[in-house]
């Protein structure tokens, strides 16, 4: 077959080939095009008919960088119940990485990089809504689309077996080249329809306040996050592309996510990012702390500054910042944090903010940081082991992937990892959603409930359209 593709890739795959049959392993080759401006949501879309089911979405906020996989090339996953499994998945792609063909571009975020996420706790039992997911789970895409700096790229990944034959590899190459450059397929992004909510676990999870506070006050702990979830349904199949291009819309300040994995999409947008590393700078971020958003901006400000002075609140955010901190000076220098929090404002809530900055010091990888971070004493509480104990006690339901990290990685180890809150389970007709607070001794069951609401919201809105936002 007569081929357009430059030569390098040829080479790339002579290399790989021989490589692999060396050492009988298969090698990764991954080929980097600069193409024409891509609509990401086209890509993803475009994705459907071949790739439904292993398909990912990730953008940061104010569209900063996406990047949108297809097909998984690759699948790094397991069930381990120990730090393990954070480390288990970087040996894996460490030994891929030793026979990894050199990309031509060097952008970060383009070429051979790893999307997926954790549970959060794998110690909790397995439910029925969440069995399909892994307690680790990682996928090299087939294809993929990266935006960053306002260009576009697009990376085809291959792996390489010791016996494939040359021209059926370059054929790969070829084939996707032209597949997915000057994407125009419509998108159908029409309004989401009328649904019914099921409250699952009300009164359970007041109660569960109540003993977690009881159990602060009596001092087992200091601070335990605890989650509930709704159940929503629809009349007919979700649209998620509708969804995700409401909360690309509506929540500019959040970091975008979905992630496909069989049947079931898990989606959101997430205002907090657990780690970002690039070569060696580290950034965390400390975010606790909420107040809803006022009618107007004068009520907006008042509500700000009360948030910032909040005793309650205070004492939520502290915890994670000094957490944070503590957890990152073993493995990190020059750790930079400032003295107050500020605010960070999403369309619906307001949160107190601490940025954590620090540079790795050797021999610490992006998932080991991940490993010790998680669950922060925003999503899990303090100490770490008794709050994750209490919350799979205490806590009506399963979380699954919410509140986990997910994120990416790429060969260079940079990469960045979310907490995934803000977000639902959907699958056709039917989309759980989750949302948690943080209790310490001040907590007042039903005003973390209101919380809770508040945290619904993007959720609630990107699925349901303007007209059902206010229930
Ligand atoms: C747990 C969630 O949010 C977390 C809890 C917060 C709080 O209690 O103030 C604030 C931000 C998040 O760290 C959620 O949105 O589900
Ligand atoms: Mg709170």
């Amino acid at each position: 077959m007569v081929t357009t593709l430059d030569h390098s890739v040829k080479d790339d795959l002579l290399r790989a080939l021989k490589n692999a049959k060396q050492n009988d392993e298969s090698v990764i080759v991954s080929h980097i095009i600069e193409v024409e401006k891509v609509n990401p949501l086209n890509f993803f879309v475009a994705g459907e008919r071949i790739y439904f089911g292993e398909r990912f979405f990730w953008s940061t906020p104010a569209d900063n960088f996406t990047i949108v996989g297809l097909g998984n090339e690759i699948i790094f996953k397991n069930k381990l119940k120990t730090s393990e499994r954070f480390h288990s998945i970087d040996k894996q792609w460490r030994r891929f990485k030793k026979y990894m063909t050199k990309k031509s571009i060097n952008k970060i975020g383009t070429g051979p990089l790893l999307f997926g996420g954790f549970s959060f706790d794998p110690m909790k039992e397995k439910n029925e809504l969440w069995g399909s997911f892994p307690e680790a789970k990682l996928c090299l895409p087939t294809i993929m689309l990266t935006v960053t700096e306002g260009k576009t790229f697009l990376t085809i990944n291959k792996l390489i077996h010791p016996f494939d034959e040359l021209e059926k590899c370059i054929e790969h190459f070829t084939l996707y080249e032209q597949r997915f450059q000057r994407l125009n397929n419509k998108i159908d992004c029409e309004k989401g329809h009328e649904f019914s909510i099921e409250e699952l676990h009300k009164e359970e999870w007041l109660h569960a306040v109540e003993e977690a506070t009881k159990n602060i006050r009596e001092k087992q702990i200091e601070k335990v996050v605890l989650a509930r979830e709704v159940l929503l349904k629809f009349e007919d199949t979700i649209n998620v592309y509708s969804v995700l291009n409401r909360l690309q819309e509506e929540q500019p300040t959040s970091f975008i996510f979905a992630l496909e994995n069989g049947n079931k999409c898990f989606i959101g947008a997430t205002p907090e990012r657990l780690v970002r590393k690039e070569e060696n700078s580290v950034l965390s971020t400390c975010l606790a702390g909420s107040i809803r958003r006022g009618e107007d901006e004068r009520e907006d400000e008042l509500l700000g500054v009360e948030l910032l002075t909040d005793r309650k609140n205070l004492i939520e955010h502290n915890i994670v910042v000094k957490m944070i901190i503590d957890s990152l000076k073993l493995c990190c220098n020059d750790l930079a944090v400032p003295e107050q929090p500020s605010l960070l404002k999403t369309k619906n809530i307001q949160h107190l903010y601490t940025p954590v900055k620090g540079n790795i010091k050797r021999g610490y990888s992006l998932l080991s940081i991940v490993e010790r971070l998680h669950p922060t004493p925003a999503l899990g509480g303090f100490p770490k082991v008794a709050a994750v104990h209490q919350i799979r006690e205490l806590e009506p339901m399963h979380r699954g992937w919410y509140a986990a990290p997910i994120g990416w990685l790429d060969y260079n180890d940079n990469g960045e990892f979310g907490v995934a809150i803000r977000s639902g389970l959907i699958e056709n007709d039917e989309a759980v959603l989750f949302a948690g607070c943080g209790i310490v001794k001040e907590s007042q069951p039903e005003l973390e409930y209101m919380e809770t609401e508040i945290k619904l919201k993007p959720m609630m809105s990107a699925l349901g359209g303007v007209n059902n936002e206010s229930k």
